[in-house]
């Protein structure tokens, strides 16, 4: 079995990381690395690469554990073409019987390279950072004792008015359970007002208690500027005392500058120094990892809120983890449970009749379900949106009503394009020629910036004929054939995300921004910050970058553009799913068009990120939840 891990590592299924830690591991314990314990450290590091916190062994039995060739975020560039024999998962019993012989794998709270929680096999480091998560989040789960009930059912009335009658406010139920609540989510599809709510609910924070330390942050720094002009929009349109509206804070940073993250790595903030907030909005939520959650948390003091904001149907965080589908419970109906039903009635934020008929209970009440705010309704697609209707289908997993409404011609902002097997669509490279053609042509680097921010390619993935890699070799190919760059590593014009945190530059991953020739003759980078400023930096001190005409639909999480080509592969793979395409669609606000092949558009309408975790069960949803997240 040894030569079996070096096979897979050489085929490109096994990540070096997954190779080396199986050997240390195995070395660490005594035993050979052809055993069933190197194996399964192996197995653990390398679905931890792909996004799961655990691996369920009981899942694996009889199954081929490293079936998948590695194509992540993370990225692996090995050929895995050639065949390789893939081993099965072993019968339960003897599997749990094996690793229990090791002094390396440990139970629930130790403090070993693996620990085996049930039949969940964790890297250690991650059974505590999700034990931790629930922790935290479970302690924050009670309604607020010293809460000013009377002027909060006041508040409630005065921002919220204008629920039909007889309909429920979702808003309103949102933010009387994010005021009443140390911690709480506010999750709804794109347009639903989750930053609208939040402003009017930091609003009755300021209400309750007017020194409330309030904070705002985002994973990256484009969804941190998003949440800042958001936020001063929002402010703007409401009618608020003058002196609640300047304690709202105006500027959200990322969570890693919040944390303090430095240099040396650790963060700055954390279970010692706490950061000195009581109140915490994060927005885009659907990004958060489990470690990245944890040390939030861990840096978050005891009494201090946690507000979540997020679309809980996109697609999850790139690293390890679901955080907000395993608070969410996976797309389930939330229902309230009795006591929050009426609560809500005595703010006045909906009638317990009009609840109790959308929360019917058939099930035990799930105490995490009550932190949950849903939005439903979209003030920013019109109802007859061809967008907002095909990514209503998409979610719903209607791959049949999605491809109907994709023929339809009356949407004129959805379209379609045949991919060949061999090959882009050839209109794909004019589409974006086109759109890209006009930044280019502006004759400065704001307005460049500006017209750049307008329209994206986004692709599934990395390799082949439609991948990232391949759609920004061809379009560059394109534009320099026009005269619109010139060719090279780094030219005037060219666009760059930023693939690594530089905390000395000040630029993290997945920042974007354009190389442009300043009337001195030097080529610098510049990056957009709220509100049309931007920031400058030599190219000499840019971070590792890629060249980002086309970029994943991953790292597009958190933009909105009016234009959106998203470009799918052929075939159908395991990265295509009904969040991708949902999270590509949805990043569209005018028009988006699909490329793609009808067979595997379908196939991943029927697909769900599925992300192994131990979350969903501790804090309180039924195995049956936790399946389906798994189904
Ligand atoms: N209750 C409402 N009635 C009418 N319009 C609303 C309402 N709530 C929000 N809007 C409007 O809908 C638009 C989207 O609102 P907002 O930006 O708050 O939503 P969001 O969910 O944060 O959007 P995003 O998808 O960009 O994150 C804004 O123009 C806002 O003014």
């Amino acid at each position: 079995m040894s030569d079996d891990l070096r096979r897979l590592l050489e085929t490109g299924r096994l990540a070096p990381l997954g190779y080396y830690f199986a050997r240390f591991v195995a070395r660490g314990s005594g035993v050979g690395e052809g055993s069933l314990l190197a194996l399964s450290a192996a197995l653990v590091s390398q679905r931890n690469l792909q996004g799961d916190v655990c691996v369920d062994l009981a899942e694996q039995v009889g199954r081929p554990l490293f079936e998948n060739e590695i194509e992540t975020e993370i990225g692996n560039d090995a050929d895995g073409a050639e065949s390789v024999a893939i081993p099965l998962g072993p019968a339960l019993d003897s599997w749990l019987a094996e690793l229990a012989t090791s002094p390396w794998v440990g139970g629930p709270g130790a403090e070993a390279p693996l620990i085996l929680d049930g039949h969940r096999l964790y890297l250690g480091k991650y059974w505590h950072f999700e034990q931790q998560v629930a922790a935290a989040l479970l302690a924050r789960l009670e309604w607020v004792a010293e809460l000013d009930r009377a002027r909060l059912t006041e508040g409630l009335a005065r921002l919220f008015d204008d629920a039909p009658a007889g309909e429920i406010d979702w808003q309103r139920v949102a933010a009387a359970v994010a005021v009443g609540r140390r911690f709480a989510v506010i999750s709804g599809g794109p347009g639903t007002g989750k930053t609208t709510t939040v402003v009017k609910v930091l609003a009755l924070l300021l209400e309750q208690d007017p020194h409330q330390r309030i904070a705002l942050a985002a994973p990256t720094g484009k969804a941190a500027a998003r949440l800042t002009e958001a936020v001063r929009g929002r402010k703007g349109g409401l009618a608020l005392d003058a002196a609640v509206l300047a304690r709202i804070p105006e500027e959200a940073s990322t969570i890693h500058r919040l944390l303090g993250f430095g240099r040396d790595g650790g963060p700055r903030y954390g279970r010692e120094n706490p950061l000195p907030l009581d109140c915490l909005v994060v927005d885009e939520a659907s990004m958060l990892d489990l470690p990245l959650t944890a040390r939030l948390l861990a840096a978050l003091p005891a009494h201090a809120r946690l507000i979540l904001l997020g679309d809980r149907d996109q697609l999850a965080s790139v690293e390890a983890g679901n955080v907000l589908g395993d608070i969410t419970g996976h797309g389930q109906e939330i229902r309230y449970g009795p006591a929050q039903v009426e609560a809500l009635d005595a703010l006045g934020a909906a009638p317990a009749g009009r609840l109790r008929q959308v929360s019917a209970q058939d099930s035990a009440p799930r105490p995490v379900a009550d932190a949950v705010g849903l939005l439903r309704v979209s003030h920013r697609f019109r109802a007859e949106s061809g967008i907002g209707a095909l990514a209503a289908r998409v979610n719903a997993g209607a791959g049949e009503a999605a491809v109907a409404l994709l023929d339809d011609p009356a949407h004129e902002d959805i379209d379609w394009l045949d991919a060949r097997p061999d090959g882009l669509h050839p209109a794909c490279i004019a589409w974006a020629a086109a759109r890209y053609g006009r930044y280019l042509r502006e004759p400065d680097v704001v307005a460049a910036l500006r017209a750049f921010e307008l329209a994206r390619v986004l692709a599934a993935v990395h390799r082949g004929p439609f991948g990232v890699a391949e759609l920004n070799r061809a379009i560059a190919a394109r534009l320099q054939a026009q005269g619109l760059i010139a060719g090279g590593e780094e030219y005037h014009g060219k666009p760059v995300m930023v693939t690594t945190n530089d905390y000395e530059v000040g630029l993290f991953n997945g920042d974007i921004g354009l190389l442009w020739r300043d009337p001195d003759g030097a080529l610098r980078a510049y990056f957009p910050l709220a509100d049309g400023q931007v920031r400058r930096v030599s190219v000499r001190q840019l971070p590792e970058h890629a060249c980002a005409y086309a970029l994943t639909v991953h790292k597009s999480q958190g933009s909105e553009l009016d234009e959106v080509l998203l470009v799918l592969p052929y075939e159908p793979g395991p990265v295509v799913t009904r969040e991708l395409i949902y999270t590509g669609i949805t990043r569209a606000r005018q028009r988006v068009t699909i490329q793609g092949h009808r067979a595997a558009f379908l196939a991943g309408c029927r697909k769900r990120v599925r992300r192994a975790s131990g979350l969903a069960e501790r804090l309180g949803w039924g195995i049956d939840v936790v399946a389906d997240g798994l189904a």
